[in-house]
């Protein structure tokens, strides 16, 4: 049996259904990242996880306990959220020790203690430090240092680097990712950036509208999506609608050969595995270039084929002009089916 279970866990507010029957487990050590756009249930899953909020329906299991009827402060899980929310008349010590203190530890182990988390965050020193006199990333450091004094069995951290600079972003990311190996506490963050999720997680839940569309490993949710739903959200080169004649699926772009199932009804491809004026290869799409953008490394070119929208991603440092008519090609090896 898994470590932390959630059942059929259902929640609405007023008469909007919030969550609906999520499954998902984790193992004892696992890192997961619960990606979804904002408002899908991302927060709403966390709160019902640490015991802010309770479930109209459905089961979380930790360790085999059913943690329903269990207080927050019982549950043995922290929730860090986006802002820090340290004591402000306390010093960093006092906030990182707060917690052994209401615990009763001793004041020389509360220190101890205090230090090796300062040490594990890179803030070693930093002691006698009011929060005002911290940058927004040592706060949240902090933050993360004083969840830890507790030792959780499970984390769970709600978007804590989105209200920071990108480069301070990815340093935390850092200090996130190492913690984890080194503690390897059973972690969920919840991010709507997919590449925060590909960065810190092996495995993605993709939560849409309430549902669960997708639990993979994380590289697999980015380059093969099973759906729709999570093929919209990642981002594709194209969503070709269509239907399969024997072992080839027939659309208005023309036929691909594939290894598809027998029902479907939709096929994608990544941006970057389309290829742009390859003489060589046949079937070719002839498309118009509408839009381009340039990624840094990529030109990402928006084109036109009969009613279908098409997008590119081309490494090179000359663009391609708009309103130019070019040959695409979909190598077969990277068409993959999507569920509806
Ligand atoms: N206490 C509440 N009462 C009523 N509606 C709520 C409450 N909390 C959240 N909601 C609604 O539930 C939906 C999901 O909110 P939630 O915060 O879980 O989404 P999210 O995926 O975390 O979004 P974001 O990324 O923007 O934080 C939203 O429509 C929100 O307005």
């Amino acid at each position: 049996m898994s470590y932390l279970q959630l059942d059929q866990l259902t929640k609405s507010y007023a008469k909007q259904t919030i969550l609906q029957n999520i499954n998902l487990q984790l193992n004892q050590g696992e890192f997961l990242a619960l990606l979804g756009p904002s408002g899908s249930g991302k927060s709403t899953m966390l709160k019902l996880l640490a015991g802010i909020e309770t479930p109209d329906a459905g089961e979380i299991r930790l360790a085999k306990r059913v943690l329903n009827q269990v207080p927050a402060h019982q549950r043995e899980i922290v929730l860090l959220f986006q802002q820090p929310y340290l004591f402000p008349f306390l010093s960093v010590a006092e906030n990182i020790g707060f917690g052994l203190k209401a615990r009763k530890v001793a004041s020389q182990q509360i220190k101890q203690k205090v230090a090796e988390l300062l040490d594990l965050v890179e803030l070693s020193g930093m002691q006698q430090r009011k929060p005002q006199q911290l940058s927004g990333g040592q706060q949240q450091r902090i933050a993360l240092a004083r969840a830890l004094a507790v030792q959780p069995k499970v984390l769970l951290l709600d978007e804590p680097l989105s209200s920071l600079d990108p480069e301070i972003r990815v340093s935390l990311q850092g200090v996130i990712a190492r913690l984890h190996r080194e503690l390897q506490m059973t972690t969920i963050i919840v991010t709507h950036d997919l590449s925060e999720a590909l960065a810190l997680a092996e495995r993605t839940a993709l939560l849409i509208n309430g549902s669960l569309v997708a639990d993979l490993p994380s590289i697999a949710l980015f380059e093969r999506p099973p759906n729709r739903a999570a093929a919209q959200f990642v981002g594709v080169g194209a969503i070709i609608a269509g239907h399969m004649h024997g072992t080839t699926f027939e659309s208005q772009l023309g036929q691909f050969n594939g290894n598809f199932g027998p029902n479907t009804l939709h096929v994608a491809i990544r941006p970057e595995h389309i290829q742009i004026n390859n003489a060589a290869s046949q079937p070719n799409i002839s498309a118009q270039i509408i839009e381009r953008r340039y990624l840094g490394e990529r030109w990402e070119y928006r084109l036109q084929a009969a009613e279908q929208l098409i997008i590119v991603r081309e490494v090179g440092q000359t663009p391609r002009d708009i309103g130019q008519t070019v040959d695409l090609h979909f190598p077969p090896q990277q068409l993959f089916a999507l569920a509806d």
